[in-house]
């Protein structure tokens, strides 16, 4: 029998905690269409987002003609940040039930932290554009690091910089690169079905999924056990 009383909680941000597929695909088709692309439905770009904005691009250059060629990426990167960066909360908000799952977790003094491939100054902005950034006490994005998910070291900086002990640590997230992050940094993960996936999360092998928020104090408990 393990913990049950977790540490800490550390969260994935884009398909996790907010729905920011309908801006990234703005800014995304934004970019596509300064270059004379065709956009991309919001329907594929929830199957395109997870291993941050340069691969974005790569993969909506490739969905709508030729590939983009691998020097011109850091050009598209630039222009998509810096229309994202304007319009980063136009119709992004946290799914249903976080509020009150993030207050619950608080009373109970459980950190809480957010590890996310997308550009540190962005995972600040949309947090504090949505008023959720009081409720993180570490935010590592994909630039913080000289390494990005699924690197372990993005998880285990989130809880150091959190003061949490990872043995009682839960990763919650809705991607393969997220279930590769916490099973390399150790931790029980789980998974999230309303999130951005290139195939449904459950293949990836996550401890426990959930549908929504208020089943994740439950499944937090129930992967602390089984430890
Ligand atoms: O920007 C991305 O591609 C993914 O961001 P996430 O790590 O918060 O899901
Ligand atoms: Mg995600």
């Amino acid at each position: 029998m393990g913990v049950t009383r977790p540490s800490a909680i550390v969260f994935d941000l884009d398909g996790t905690l907010v729905d920011t597929a309908p801006d990234l695909a703005a800014a995304m088709n934004h970019v596509l269409a300064l270059h004379g692309r065709r956009a991309v439905p919001l329907d594929r770009v929830r199957h395109m987002v997870g291993r941050g904005a340069r691969v974005l691009m790569a993969r909506g250059f490739s969905e709508t003609g030729s590939p983009a060629e691998d020097r011109v990426i850091e050009e598209l990167y630039g222009e998509f940040l810096d229309y994202y960066l304007k319009n980063i909360a136009a119709a992004s908000r946290p799914f249903s039930g976080l509020p009150g799952v993030l207050s619950r977790l608080e009373g109970e003094a459980v950190a809480l932290g957010v590890c996310t491939n997308k550009p540190e100054s962005a995972a600040h902005a949309l947090l504090q554009a949505l008023d959720l950034g009081g409720h993180f006490g570490a935010v590592i994005g994909g630039d913080t690091l000289p390494v990005s998910k699924p690197d372990p070291a993005t998880a285990l900086e989130t809880l150091r910089r959190l003061d949490a002990d990872p043995a009682a640590a839960v990763f919650v997230g809705d991607s393969e690169t997220d279930i590769l992050t916490a099973r390399a940094a150790g931790l029980p993960v789980i998974g999230v079905s309303f999130g951005y996936t290139e195939a449904p999360v459950e293949t990836f092998g996550p401890d426990a999924m959930i549908d929504r928020f208020d089943e994740l104090p439950a499944a937090i408990e129930a992967v602390l056990a089984r430890r």
